[in-house]
């Protein structure tokens, strides 16, 4: 084991290594290096490039490493997430009033004309946007002037990333208070291990979708949050699914079934790579209208259909003996005892040829993935606790879920990194 001297040392040249790579690299190909002004590149390292992507993960990892052992455990704890908490509220205000739009993606604005502009009490809005600049999150230029960062400027411009701050302050953190409420309830307790006795409800009165049903306009931000949070996965975007899975070896005219399919985002992008396939996407029919107009836009509505369907509820008719069953981000959603009753209506009606395809995190072992890469599933598992009394699971755990729904079920296919980020696809089928 390297003392801790020595240890920082070989972070630091880590740290070298991979910023000489990545500068030179981004020099060479002509790209904008990393910069906190407002018209910074938002994407600075492109993760499309191995080698650059491996230098940016080698030098994220290493510099936490090092920002860790230099704060140090006695400072780490007794600061413990203190500047973060705040500056999730602080931003959460900033985002409600509409600062980050109000504020030119050029130039600057006086804190005067931006408090009349916002409505937001000017002493308030000072002291909000001076903690989120601290955190490369807007700047004061000059005294009494504000302007953007690359950071804030995200926010300026899109409302997805508007609706990544609202998740985590407005329905994540107030879950994540009622977490150890929730555990006590659970343990030793199977019927409290419901979805409707998860941390998210006992802080909102309701289980996480029904609360979506009763309250469109927070359906409508996590539909925002979701799609910034997985699309900004480069890898995990629906034109990867579309690439990383062996669609094209499906026969002519098969048909998909996307399970859960929200407005059929991931089955429109298939589609329009694979010309013969065809879709049925199934969700509550309140998406159908949403669907439909993403069908006719992308030009694919004479193959993709959108079919409003429980998946608690047996398949119609027109949707058995599919070739493929395609579940994505649905079965992380629930816990075991409901992912069997969503599996069996699809046992029921799968063919001999049938596949499921699940498309969810298949947890890594312990310590075999580097530490931030691991952290953000971890953390996700425990986000599924929370708002759902759910999981994210690892290999074995899809084997056993999979099989005790029916013996016969063999994962034939996991597909996951490079092709995919922090996703995998899970194939499996009826095997006798
Ligand atoms: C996390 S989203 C995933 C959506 C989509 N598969 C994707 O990958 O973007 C979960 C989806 O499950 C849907 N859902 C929840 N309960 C459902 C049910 N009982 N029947 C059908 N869909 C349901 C939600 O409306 C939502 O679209």
């Amino acid at each position: 084991m390297p003392s801790p001297t020595s240890l920082l040392s070989e972070l630091a040249e880590e740290i070298s290594r991979n910023t000489s790579i990545i500068v030179e690299r981004l020099k060479s190909d002509g790209l904008p290096q990393p910069s906190f002004d407002a018209d910074g590149p938002s994407h600075p390292i492109p993760e499309a490039d191995e080698e650059l992507s491996a230098a940016r993960h080698a030098l994220i990892e290493a510099s936490k490493a090092l920002h860790t052992l230099a704060v140090g455990p006695s400072e780490t704890t007794r600061l413990f997430y203190f500047k973060d908490i705040y500056f999730v509220g602080a931003m959460q205000v900033l985002c409600h009033f509409n600062v980050p739009q109000q504020v030119p993606v050029s130039g600057e604005i006086g804190m005067d004309e931006l408090s009349v502009k916002t409505g937001l009490d000017k002493g308030l809005l000072v002291r909000f946007l001076r903690i989120a600049a601290a955190n490369y999150y807007f700047t004061e230029p000059r005294r009494g002037f504000v302007a953007h960062t690359a950071w804030s400027k995200t926010l300026a411009i899109d409302p997805k990333m508007r609706a990544c701050v609202w998740f985590r302050h407005s329905e994540m953190m107030p879950s994540v208070a009622k977490l150890v409420e929730a555990v006590e309830m659970q343990t030793g307790s199977t019927e409290a291990a419901e979805p409707r006795n998860a941390a998210f409800s006992l802080a909102f009165g309701d289980s996480f979708f029904d609360y979506k049903k009763k309250h469109p306009v927070h359906m409508v931000k996590f539909g925002l949050f979701v799609d910034a949070f997985a699309g900004g996965i480069e890898a995990d975007t629906a034109e990867s699914i579309a690439r990383a899975y062996a669609w094209e070896t499906l026969p002519a005219n098969s048909l998909v079934v996307d399970v859960g399919g929200g407005i059929g985002h991931i089955s429109t992008a298939v589609a329009q790579k694979h010309a013969l396939l065809r879709f049925q996407v199934q969700d509550f029919g309140d998406l159908a209208e949403e669907s439909s107009m993403l069908q006719q836009s992308a030009g694919v509505s004479d193959r993709v259909h959108f079919c409003p369907h429980s998946f608690f509820e047996p398949q119609p008719e027109a949707c058995r003996k599919a070739a493929v069953y395609f579940l994505r981000n649905i079965m992380h959603n629930w816990p075991d005892s409901y992912c069997r009753q969503i599996l069996k209506p699809i046992v029921e009606a799968m063919g001999p040829d049938s596949r499921l395809l699940i498309c969810d995190i298949v947890l890594p072992e312990p310590n075999t993935i580097p530490k931030t890469q691991e952290a953000q599933v971890r953390a996700l598992d425990i986000v599924m606790l929370s708002m759902f009394n759910a999981q994210e699971r690892s290999y074995e755990d899809w084997q056993e879920l999979l099989t005790s729904v029916d013996s016969r079920f063999k994962i034939t296919a996991v597909v996951g990194r490079p092709k995919l980020g922090t996703d995998s696809l899970i194939e499996a089928r009826l095997v006798q």
